[in-house]
């Protein structure tokens, strides 16, 4: 099983609507890699004990982790939050999510400035790489309960677009046209 991911539409409707193109645009797990952005599927029900995950985290040394239950009754601010969630923005570090419950879309940027909207549900585990333009929504469920991952004492601090002279922007930047071979701008 994979998580499904598309281009989305121009339309200005609610951001919690799919927002695919007519007709759809599907995007591959290869095409996100290049990206930066990578993928597991994970048992959500064991995650205490989960063998996988826990080779993950030593792997990519997430030693720090917590629980986001997205629900008006146990996060303050709630409205607010979600409002700066879907603020097109950055981090200097890598932003690992993985989803326990419920459902939520990530959007990300492609190399041409195009969004790709990610649909997370349930065992899905995903690492948006430091640098990379971003933002998240609820879906028409409603709710999410998500595990944040982190090398080391957490930073969420979110840079919001235009970032371009941040170092994690152009480190992103030079590690996709040193994928592509193409300079961006030359698009
Ligand atoms: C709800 S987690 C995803 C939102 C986000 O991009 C962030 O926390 O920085
Ligand atoms: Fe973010």
């Amino acid at each position: 099983m994979a998580i499904e991911a598309w281009f989305m539409d121009e339309s200005k409707e609610d951001q919690r609507l799919p927002h695919q193109r007519n007709p759809n645009e599907p995007v591959s797990l290869d095409h996100l890699a290049v990206l930066g952005v990578l993928y597991w599927h994970l048992n959500p029900k064991d995650y205490e004990n989960d063998e996988e995950l826990k080779k993950i985290r030593e792997a990519r040394g997430y030693n720090y982790m917590d629980l986001l239950d997205l629900c008006p009754e146990k996060v303050a601010n709630y409205e607010e939050k979600l409002r700066n969630f879907y603020t097109e923005h950055i981090h200097a570090d890598e932003e690992i999510r993985y989803c326990l419950e419920g459902s939520g879309y990530f959007d990300v940027r492609d190399k041409d400035d195009r969004w790709i909207r990610i649909w997370i549900k349930a065992g899905d585990l995903i690492i948006l790489p430091a640098g990379i333009y971003h933002r998240f929504t609820l879906d028409t469920s409603n709710y999410v309960k998500l595990m944040r991952l982190f090398v080391g004492e957490p930073v969420w601090t979110a840079y919001n677009r235009p970032q371009e002279d941040h170092p994690a922007r152009k480190e992103y930047t030079k590690s996709l046209t040193e994928k592509v071979g193409v300079p961006l701008a030359a698009h």
